[in-house]
């Protein structure tokens, strides 16, 4: 059984007084999973994860890891928390004089697992941050991420500019990393990058959460598969079409397990979450 990592507890934001974004809004992390954050644009993912790592400041409510408030920013948090957001600056320097000025604020710092990193990202540990190509910076950064090994992690678009072989780099480093004390939350709109490697899916819409559930119950419950053109879809609780048909959503009748597709059941809650969500109350 999962314990709870970051409660989220009546948390009430906004940027400006008359547009809340969170309004009596809670949410519980489980530790040891591999969290998927998605919504639509100006849902306010970065902004979530920017309120758990306690870069910004809940209006009401509290955000705490492991019950320590993150909005104090006590060295018990911020060393067991690693934020790559969707866009940064790097400094000047070498990666070797990057880790030196760093890696020191995160006890379990590995140098192994950076080295490995960067190695199958085709980097090292001379490169100079400040010459690399926005996607070598990306890689650069997101193996640091990865090393610092904290408790939590939180990745905002991390795939973005990443080309088509990083993409499945950054899946192995993530998996491979992962142990039941980590936590890994990917806020992204590149689910095709993301959706066989979640442990657990939270859809966000405004101020409420469409979906909160681990994968396994997702896949439970609802069966996904792809038909031609002329097959029958009776019965789909969501059909979308596809390039050799449709892709649908099925109540999952015979227990049969099926590929999550996170396209679709992203979809599929923006547009019948009433309907889906009965399913997942049985
Ligand atoms: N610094 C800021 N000042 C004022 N408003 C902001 C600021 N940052 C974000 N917002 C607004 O807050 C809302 C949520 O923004 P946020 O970046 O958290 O959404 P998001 O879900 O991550 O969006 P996207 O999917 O487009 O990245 C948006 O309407 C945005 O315009």
């Amino acid at each position: 059984m999962n314990t709870t990592l970051i409660r989220i507890d009546n948390l009430g934001f906004g940027y400006r007084k008359k547009t809340p974004l969170f309004s009596q809004f809670n949410l519980d992390i489980p530790t040891g999973e591999i969290i998927g954050l998605l919504g639509k644009n100006g849902t306010g993912k970065s902004t979530l994860l920017y309120l758990i790592c306690g870069l910004l400041r809940p209006k009401q409510g509290t955000i705490t890891m492991q019950g320590t408030d993150v909005k104090k920013r006590l060295p018990l948090t911020l060393s067991e928390t690693y934020l790559v957001p969707e866009e940064f600056n790097l400094p000047n320097v070498s990666m070797k004089q990057f880790v030196k000025l760093n890696a020191g604020f995160y006890p379990r710092f590995s140098q192994e697992i950076l080295s490995a990193c960067l190695q199958d990202f085709d980097l090292n540990m001379d490169i100079h941050l400040g010459e690399l190509s926005m996607g070598q910076k990306k890689k650069a950064y997101l193996c640091f991420a990865l090393a610092t090994n904290t408790a939590l992690l939180l990745m905002d678009e991390p795939t973005n500019g990443l080309d088509i072989p990083s993409k499945s780099q950054f899946r192995k480093a993530i998996a491979s990393g992962m142990t039941d004390e980590k936590t890994v939350i990917v806020s992204t709109h590149q689910v095709k990058d993301i959706d066989r490697l979640l442990d657990h899916v939270i859809i966000i819409e405004g101020t409420d959460i469409l979906l909160n559930q681990p994968v396994k119950t997702i896949t439970e419950k609802l069966y996904f598969c792809e038909q031609g053109m002329n097959e029958p879809t009776d019965g789909a609780l969501y059909i979308q079409p596809s390039v050799a048909g449709n892709s649908l959503i099925l109540p999952n009748t015979y227990g049969e397990e099926s590929p999550l597709n996170l396209e679709v059941l992203f979809n599929a809650m923006l547009a019948e979450h009433e309907k889906i969500q009965t399913l997942f109350n049985r």
